[in-house]
């Protein structure tokens, strides 16, 4: 189980990262060596199983506990992933995790099958470290970036985001059940914990009935507006913001635990699992953390009762019960423990034999490897939850099941049971009805067992973790995970628009065709973009423009743009077109506010080191991106803002990456696009950027034409790459097309 030791990342920077998971959880548990050194094992639940995928394919940062109290860990890399831990201290980790979530929240939001404690210390806590848990998200967060917040442990974080952090687009996805009004209502801080989550753009459950919960208390605490999943949320100026809630059913790695399966190693293992139970003609299963909404007891009872009736003898049947140690610190927890191992105890006294155990229990968390070699051993997959957010192990047990064999029980309290209705459903709190369940499963004929098998394998592949990652997504940004490299539809746009008659290829500069930098002056566009812009450039009938925020003068600087390419600067307030230069003439009250301007900002940026203003001919730009904390960049942001607003509303603003700007005459990159065009006469335009001022320019693209945006965040384009080595990449096979489809010599005037 243990994972292998992560690697320290000194490459972490504040504001670098598009796509941000924040869980309690981390994918790795901190664990000490026998002789002190940091060792790090993979966390328990079904949470991380089902994020790990994710995180891999999505290039960002997960931010989370490491598991232990009282310690400091500097970001690190793990199998891919940047991690970014988050400490908890002794007295938080009994207030927030084990006493607000753990004995709070969980046993309220799983129908009160334990009685919930409410203490105002632990309330207390729970907002000090949700609120830690928002500094991280918002220092770490690159202007515009996703923000996917998981689970219950952290529902105060979106609102918290959305108040320092107003440009990120915020997800939310809770794991577990959200009760009925009647039961959360019981909670003393049930308006604060709505109006958290409300934070958020998107907020997903596992089930329809879940987000119907939420939204009828939304409606009966503050009274909001909802259409079907859509909630109107007013903010204090009283203007709406749409806020999505709906069921996103969570899922795992399908493929990945099939070809786990395959293994010839594993088979051999599930083998020689059957052979040391002594061969039992029938093996069910349990898997369950050991808590109390698994319904253990419920199916220790029951098989009990079957062995206590003989209706099954320890001969037929064995059951495998795997009860993961969890949360043992919370009082519910350990009388769990010993009402469990009691239980076995009785069981395995009355009824085993010396060659047949009634009951295998075992008290350990077992890695994948092992996991899967039980399914394929099982003949019954035990999920007799008595209320369950979704239940991976159903899943993972139908997924590994390729020999189209085995039987899975499934409660109907599970999230699961929406989805696997060919399993054999029950009401884990009628013993009698499991009873029988159990015996019917038990002996369901081999062609009844596939029939079943194949129907719920076709379900699971149809919803892997994947699409439910890139559903959640694309609900909240439009636009999902970005595939690396040129996207087949976004080749596909290319070799079509590389037959146009007369084709602009437009370009933003940093962030597109340049890696972003701290300092601007050292932005350098890749060799591999340089050259591909060269070539578009001389290709025929194919204009190259450079559209970016700079100052004419910086852009020609660090662009180094080859000889007819035509540039625009300051959002369009300058251009260079075949015939020259053109700029704008200010005017005198114009000058005057400049001059005001530049005294604001220079008094704001005077506030921090790393804060400084760039000039341009109609506007200036404080930029905070080397600040050294994030938060206090948007602060003096945020200062500037409305020092400007209060003393010179007529200027224009805008934000960027680190960067907030205005201008004394306004003109954006669309109106840079549309004249850039019109001057061009071309026929169709591919538009590339990555910060929202381009979203000015994809606005106005029309027809055939193409807009690609670099990076995640909401965006008007209608295609996606990753980085600006995807843009390069990009820009090559544009270039390779439109010499194919154009060869001959030039029509451009
Ligand atoms: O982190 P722990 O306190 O040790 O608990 C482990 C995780 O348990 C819960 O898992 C839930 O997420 C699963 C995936 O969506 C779902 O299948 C299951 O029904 C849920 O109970 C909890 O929600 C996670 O936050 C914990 O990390
Ligand atoms: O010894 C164990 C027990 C469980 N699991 C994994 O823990 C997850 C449990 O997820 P589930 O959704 O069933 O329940 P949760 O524990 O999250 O409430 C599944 O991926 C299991 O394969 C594991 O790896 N080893």
């Amino acid at each position: 189980m243990n994972a292998p030791e992560p690697s320290r990342d000194d490459l972490y920077v504040d504001a670098a990262y598009d796509m941000i998971v924040v869980s309690n959880r981390l994918p790795v548990d901190y664990q000490a060596g026998p002789d002190g050194e940091t060792q790090w094992k993979s966390s328990p639940g079904g949470l991380v199983t089902a994020l790990e995928p994710v995180m891999r394919a999505a290039d960002g940062a997960w931010i989370g506990w490491a598991g232990v109290a009282d310690r400091e860990f500097d970001p690190f890399e793990h199998d891919g992933i940047s991690i970014i831990p988050v400490p908890l201290s002794a007295s938080e980790l009994e207030e927030y995790y084990e006493g607000f979530s753990n004995d709070t929240l969980w046993p309220l939001y799983h129908d009160v099958i334990a009685p919930p404690s409410f203490h105002r210390e632990w309330w207390d806590a729970y907002v000090r470290v949700n609120r830690r848990f928002a500094e991280a998200a918002a220092r770490a967060a690159s202007p515009g970036a996703v923000v996917w917040v998981q689970d219950y442990q952290l529902q105060l974080v979106p609102r918290m985001l959305r108040e320092s952090r107003p440009d990120l687009v915020i997800g939310f996805f809770n794991h577990i059940p959200f009760p009925a009004y009647g039961i959360y209502s019981q909670l003393p801080w049930r308006r604060q914990v709505i109006d958290g989550l409300l934070g958020a753009d998107v907020i997903g459950f596992q089930r329809a009935a879940d987000a119907g919960n939420f939204t009828r208390a939304v409606r009966r605490l503050f009274g909001y507006a909802t259409r079907g999943s859509v909630i109107d949320v007013p903010d204090a100026t009283g203007e709406v913001r749409h806020v999505v809630a709906r069921h996103f059913p969570i899922s795992i790695d399908v493929a990945g635990f099939e070809e786990m399966a395959r293994r010839p190693e594993v088979q051999a293992r599930a083998r020689e699992i059957r052979a040391s139970l002594g061969d039992p003609e029938t093996v069910m299963l349990g898997v369950d953390r050991l808590d109390y909404t698994k319904g253990i007891r419920h199916r220790l009872k029951a098989f009990g009762e079957l062995l206590r009736d003989g209706r099954l003898t320890v001969e037929q049947a064995t059951l495998v019960q795997v009860a993961s140690p969890s949360r043992e610190r919370v009082e519910t927890y350990r009388q769990l423990r010993d009402e469990i191992e009691l239980m076995v105890g009785r069981l395995n006294g009355d009824h085993s034999t010396l060659g047949h155990a009634a009951i295998a229990y075992l008290h350990h968390g077992y890695p994948r490897e092992e996991m899967v070699a039980l399914y394929l051993a099982a003949d019954v997959m035990l999920v007799t939850a008595l209320r369950d957010g979704m239940n991976l192990v159903a899943k993972e047990y139908v997924a590994c099941r390729f020999d189209e064999d085995g039987v899975l029980l499934l409660s109907e309290f599970t999230g699961a049971s929406d989805e696997l209705r060919q399993a054999v459903l029950v009401n884990p709190h009628d013993i009698e009805g499991l009873k029988d369940a159990m015996v019917e499963a038990a002996s369901m004929p081999k062609r009844e067992r596939t029939r079943r098998m194949r129907a719920l394998r076709r379900r699971v592949r149809e919803n892997d973790v994947a699409n439910w990652s890139a559903s959640f997504l694309k609900t909240l940004t439009g636009a999902g995970i970005i595939e690396p490299g040129v996207p087949e539809t976004l080749a596909a746009a290319l070799r079509r628009i590389a037959g146009t008659e007369r084709l602009l290829i437009a370009l933003d500069f940093d962030g597109t065709l340049a890696p972003l930098v701290d300092r601007p002056e050292d932005a350098r566009a890749t060799a591999r973009a340089r050259a591909a812009v060269e070539r578009l450039a001389a290709s025929d009938d194919t204009r190259v423009a450079i559209v970016s925020g700079r100052a004419l003068g910086s852009l020609r600087e660090v662009a180094d743009p080859p000889r007819g390419a035509l540039l625009s600067g300051s959002h369009g307030v300058e251009l260079q077109l075949d015939g020259g230069e053109v700029m704008i003439e200010l005017r005198d009250s114009e000058l005057g506010e400049l001059r005001r301007l530049d005294a604001i900002l220079e008094e704001v940026a005077a506030r921090a080191d790393g804060a400084w203003v760039e000039r341009k001919p109609a506007g200036f730009a404080l930029h905070t991106r080397k600040v050294s904390q994030a938060a206090r960049g948007s602060e003096l942001q945020r200062e500037a803002r409305e020092q400007v607003e209060q003393e010179l509303p007529e200027l224009t603003m805008r934000g960027g990456k680190g960067v907030v700007e205005f201008s004394v005459r306004s003109s954006d990159k669309g109106e840079a696009l549309t004249r850039l065009r019109q001057h061009a006469g071309a026929s169709a335009v591919v538009y590339i950027g990555d910060d929202v001022t381009d979203e000015d320019a994809f606005a106005t693209l029309e027809g055939d034409d193409v807009g690609v945006k670099v990076g995640q965040g909401k965006s008007l384009a209608t295609h996606r790459v990753r980085s600006p080595d995807d843009v390069a990449e990009l820009l090559e096979r544009l270039a390779e097309e439109r010499d194919t489809q154009r060869g001959g010599p030039s029509r451009w005037p």
